[in-house]
Order: C-alpha cells, then structure tokens, then sequence
C-alpha cells in the first residue's frame, strides 16, 4: 500500500484564500487585524517560522507588528514587550514565539498575556476554555492537524489517537481537542516513560508523532491503514528536515502527512485563524 498524502501546503492555501475574503469584510466594518510576534535570540528556525507568519499575514491582509529581543534579554525586558503588545491597539491578537531561551520563565511570560490578544491558545486561560469546551484561540499545531484531517475525510469519530510527545504546542493540548464530543476520538498520550510504546501504537488509527525523536515511528510500528501525522522537526548535518516517522511508513499507512509541507503549513493558517476569530469577537469601529 502507498499512503495518500495530508496534503498541508495545498489545505493551507484554501483556509488563507477563505480567511482573505473575511479580513476584507473585517475592514469595511473599521477593523484591521494586526498581528504581533515577540522573538527573542537568533535560533534561526525561529526566525524561519517568525518570518513565514508575517508572510502569511501580508498575504491575506492581516497586519504586522514584530518585535526582537536578544539572546541576552531578561525576564524583564521580554514583559517589558509583552506589556506593550498588550497595550499596543494595532496589535489585535500577538505571539511569542517558543522556545524562550534557557533560564527564561515561559510560563510567566505566557500568564502575562492579555487573553484576549492570545493568538496562540498557549495563555492558561485558553487552555482552560478548551478544558471547559468554551470557544476561544486554539493551540495552532493540534487545530491544524485536526483540520487536515477533516479536509481530507479520515475519520476521527470512534478513532483510537495515539499522540507521542507531552509538550504543550502539540502533545498535551491535542488530547484536549481530539476528546472533545465533535471530534470523539480516544487518545492516548505517550512519552519517555511509557512502556511498549510499539504495542500502542500498533492498535492506534492516527498517529501524532511529536517526540522530536528522528525515525522514532518505524513501518512495523503502523497499523495498515492508519494515518500518521509527522509534526518532528529534527535536522541531518546538511540541515535538511528529519521527521519523527521513517520514510518506510508510507507503504503501510493509509494516509501520511509529508515533513515538510504537512503540519507546518497548517500550524501557520490556524494562527491566522486565531487571528481573524479575535478580530470578528471585537466591536465594530465608530
Ligand atoms: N509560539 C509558538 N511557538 C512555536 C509553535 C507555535 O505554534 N507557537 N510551533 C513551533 C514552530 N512553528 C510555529 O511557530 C512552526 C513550525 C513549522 C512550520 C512550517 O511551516 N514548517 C515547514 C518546514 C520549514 C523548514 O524547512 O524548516 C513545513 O513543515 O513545511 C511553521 C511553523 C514551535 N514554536
């Protein structure tokens, strides 16, 4: 069997087409979306995906504020940026791109957020609105896997998900989407510490695999059929993209998002989603 491909880069370009006519209505109504990002050091794939959501933004006619901070910045400076993002009135909903360097406290960076300019879903009180089934921002990866999946058909109802990686962008925060009575899906959540991981993830219908663990997912793993979503991002000494699933799973699955052009490229429409939903909840201008 050859898999059929979660198409992201294509699924991308259909929501930022649909998202382009709802900022346009959005501005006859005196709004204008602005989205803020905070990057602080030089990571280079940070700088990447900074650069690619400002992109986006220009493409659908959202508009931009970006704001940097060195590798060096403290605690204080970066909530010196926070405040004024908070504050900023062109900036209707921002980011702060993770991960903060060592030694920064990213939680107390998160809390700091205005909730409503949570362009992210990471603020504790999004993330407790997903807990309580509230609508508010949800976390970018975890909504755009959920709408690749939609947008080509592969049930989630009744599925049995099996997520590898317990960190909030993705692992933590899609068993929270993924359980909620629309998508109605079992989930269990593995890590380091579980045991037969390949036992488990012979019985799951989807795979997430966000371990960051190159290869981690190997062909004899998969059970034939399922679909498996590739969300690592680790890199060979060419710097060229290794996911967390081995090229081999494409002969057994029966569907897999390719790495790159799977997950990343929703990852970056949904936070344009975030963005127009934020707008569309303020009062019309004037
Ligand atoms: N504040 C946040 N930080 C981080 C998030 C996040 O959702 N919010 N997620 C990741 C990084 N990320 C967005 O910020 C992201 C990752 C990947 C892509 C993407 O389009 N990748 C391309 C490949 C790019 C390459 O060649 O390097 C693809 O998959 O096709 C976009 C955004 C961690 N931080």
């Amino acid at each position: 069997m050859t898999a059929q491909i979660l198409d992201g880069k294509a699924t991308a370009a259909a929501i930022k087409s649909e998202l382009t006519a709802r900022v346009a209505a959005l501005k006859e109504r005196g709004i204008t979306p602005g989205l803020g990002t905070l990057l602080v050091g030089d990571d280079p794939g940070s700088r990447w995906y900074v650069n690619g959501k400002h992109k986006d933004c220009a493409e659908v006619g959202i508009a931009s504020i970006q704001r940097e901070l060195p590798a060096t910045a403290s605690q204080e400076d970066i909530e010196e940026v926070v405040r004024e993002l908070n504050a900023n009135p062109a900036c209707t909903g921002y980011i702060v791109q993770l991960p903060l360097p060592k030694g920064i406290d990213t939680n107390r960076v998160l809390e700091l957020m205005d909730p409503v300019k949570d362009a992210d879903g990471l603020h504790p009180m999004s993330l407790g609105r997903l807990v309580l089934n509230e609508p508010g921002p949800l976390p970018c990866t975890p909504y755009g896997i959920v709408e690749l999946l939609r947008h080509h058909g592969v049930e989630l109802n009744g599925a049995h998900v099996v997520v590898l990686g317990r960190g909030i962008t993705v692992g933590r925060s899609i068993g929270l989407l993924l359980t909620r009575k629309s998508e109605n899906a079992t989930v269990t959540l593995c890590h380091t510490g579980t045991r037969d991981l390949a036992g488990l993830l012979r019985q799951a219908d989807v795979v997430v695999a966000a371990a960051g663990v190159p290869h981690l997912v190997k062909p004899e793993d998969v059970k034939p059929g399922a679909a498996v979503l590739d969300v690592g991002v680790s890199r060979d000494e060419n710097g060229k993209i290794v996911g967390d699933v081995h090229p081999g799973v494409a002969e057994v699955a029966g569907w897999i998002s390719p790495n790159p052009g799977g997950v990343g490229p929703m990852t970056r429409a949904q936070l344009l989603v975030n963005v127009v939903e934020a707008a569309e909840r303020t009062p019309s201008a004037g």
